[in-house]
């Protein structure tokens, strides 16, 4: 392969363009615009706020350190050293064609060139360019941050450069699916546009508005799509006899004159004005961005329930997570290792949504936070990808965690680990959360850990590449006090602390 993509540039930053943008930013790729519209650096702005919002509730995975943005004036500035281009401007085939002319003139011979054109095949897009073998569509989803799907059209893309734009369309979390044969307006729109056809015909015929055309969708089939799609929906649809049965009984009925599919009703400034007004009323209630945001929201909750029984965009989603843990050591900073000290391996700040009614962060959160420091401290002794591929792994078997001081959103969280002693089978450590303004002990947790066998779900011994590790920590930690609340229960410390009084 010619090489993997280090950085990216976006020539249009509008709806589909600031989607693309913020999924590069947000998977650590540096991105160079290009977008001649007066407030394009607002634009993509307000969708990248989005963009935040919508992963900090996705995932709690370590993301890759954001990329940096600029905005550039021309674009030969953007592509001149992107090893990827995304072209997102208007659907129009001249100006498409020109910007890709541009975009050649001036970005490296191995630069890849996306297009998020939702209907124009490949060869038509590459009529005049020089090199067309590094040309393909790729048609994202709205919103692109979130939405996986990418539909890969090649026309004449190189095997090469086809795979170079899989990998890196993978690593940013998507799920490319390569069209086997260039057709207007690939796959997905062919289905949407004639479900969008048959929703302007029950309008304009009056026989339903633009809310109950929704709700048919989102209290019915638009569920079910979200986890099987048409035909396996349609394959327990036919009973235990399945698909065959299913096409033999509701197969004929395409011949009936049900459908108006490839007529579409002439758009009249009448029956825009009847499809704009019931839009007003269904949402106009809501802002754009506002509406952005509950769809993000419902789209992320959906991606989570799928996440959990492992299947769909849920299974991505859990894959997409592991590649970021396993790479969370590559971009993360080196942890802060003083031999006089406790160790330093985890901060975060408090998350929007991690605060509770009474405005500080949830009691859930400070074991969350323990949980990711722990993650640290073991990754940090060597527990990595393959010692969990080699069926091995250390589970937290006891917790006592004390709240001592509240802590408000947006506020940096540190946390000091302490290890208090280890054997072959068990580490017993304490971690220290501080933070706030005044850097205070915001909480105390304390855990035991033991190794297990995970193919057996049993108790078993470490291997000495762990122990080596702890060893090396334990010859420094032993040295440090070790805290006057470790080890004592709950009912030992309110007797103490009642006799104090
Ligand atoms: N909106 C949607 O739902 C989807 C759109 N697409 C495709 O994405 C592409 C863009 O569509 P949208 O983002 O919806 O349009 P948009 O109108 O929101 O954004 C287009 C952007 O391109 C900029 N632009 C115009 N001429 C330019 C030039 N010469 N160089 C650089 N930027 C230029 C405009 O200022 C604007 O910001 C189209 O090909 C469309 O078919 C693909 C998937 C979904
Ligand atoms: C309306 N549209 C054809 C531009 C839609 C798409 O291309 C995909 C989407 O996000 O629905």
């Amino acid at each position: 392969m010619t090489g993997t993509v280090k950085s990216a540039a976006a020539i249009g930053g509008g709806v589909i363009g600031g989607g693309w943008i913020a999924r590069f930013l947000l998977n650590g790729y540096d991105v160079k615009v290009f977008d001649p519209h007066p407030q394009a650096e607002r634009l993509v702005g307000e969708v990248l706020a989005n963009a935040e919002r919508a992963y900090r509730k996705l995932t709690l995975a370590p993301m890759a350190p954001k990329g940096k943005l600029s905005f550039v004036s021309s674009i030969e500035e953007a592509v001149c050293d992107a090893d990827y281009v995304q072209e997102s401007v208007p659907e129009r085939l001249d100006l498409k064609r020109k910007v890709y002319a541009e975009i050649e003139r001036h970005a490296k011979e191995s630069t890849l060139i996306g297009s998020s054109t939702s209907g124009f095949k490949p060869t038509e897009l590459i009529e005049g360019l020089a090199t067309p073998e590094r040309l393909f569509v790729a048609h994202p989803f709205n919103p692109v941050y979130l939405l996986p799907v990418v539909e890969v059209v090649p026309g004449q893309t190189s095997p090469d450069n086809l795979d170079r734009a899989k990998s890196f369309l993978t690593a940013i979390g998507m799920k490319p699916l390569v069209v086997r044969k260039e057709i207007d307006a690939h796959i997905a729109d062919r289905l949407l546009e004639a479900v969008w056809r048959e929703g302007l015909w029950l309008i304009h015929d009056g026989v339903a508005t633009t809310e109950e055309i929704d709700d048919v969708i989102r209290f019915g089939f638009g569920l079910r799509w979200a986890q099987m799609g048409l035909f396996e929906t349609y394959r327990i649809a036919g009973g235990e006899a399945g698909m065959r049965h299913f096409m033999s009984q509701f197969g004929p009925a395409l011949k009936w004159p049900w459908t108006k599919l490839m007529d579409v009703p002439d758009l009249t400034d009448d029956l825009i004005d009847i499809i704009a007004a019931q839009s007003d009323a269904q949402s106009g209630k809501h802002s754009i961005r506002e509406l952005e945001r509950i769809r993000d929201d419902n789209l992320v909750a959906i991606m989570q329930a799928l996440k959990g029984n492992d299947w769909g965009a849920g299974a991505l989603l859990k894959e997409y997570e592991s590649t970021l843990y396993a790479n969370a050591h590559s971009h993360a900073r080196p942890p802060t290792v003083d031999p006089g000290k406790p160790l330093a391996l985890h901060a975060d700040r408090v998350r929007e949504d991690w605060v509770d009614y009474n405005g500080h962060m949830t009691e859930s959160r400070y074991l969350q936070v323990f949980g990711d420091a722990t993650d640290a401290f073991l990754h940090f002794i060597g527990m990595n990808k393959h010692y969990l591929a080699s069926g091995r792994s250390l589970y937290t078997v006891e917790t006592h965690i004390r709240h001592l001081r509240e802590v408000k959103m947006g506020a940096p969280l540190r946390v000091e680990t302490l290890l208090l002693g280890f054997d072959q089978k068990r580490v017993r450590i304490v971690h220290e959360l501080y933070g706030g303004p005044q850097d205070e002990l915001l909480a105390t947790g304390e855990h035991m850990l033991l190794h297990v066998d995970t193919t057996k779900s049993a108790a078993s011994p470490m291997d000495l590449s762990l122990s080596i590790k702890l060893g090396e920590v334990w010859k420094h930690h032993r040295h440090l006090e070790v805290p006057a609340y470790a080890g004592k229960p709950v009912r030992e410390i309110m007797m103490e602390s009642a006799a104090a009084s």
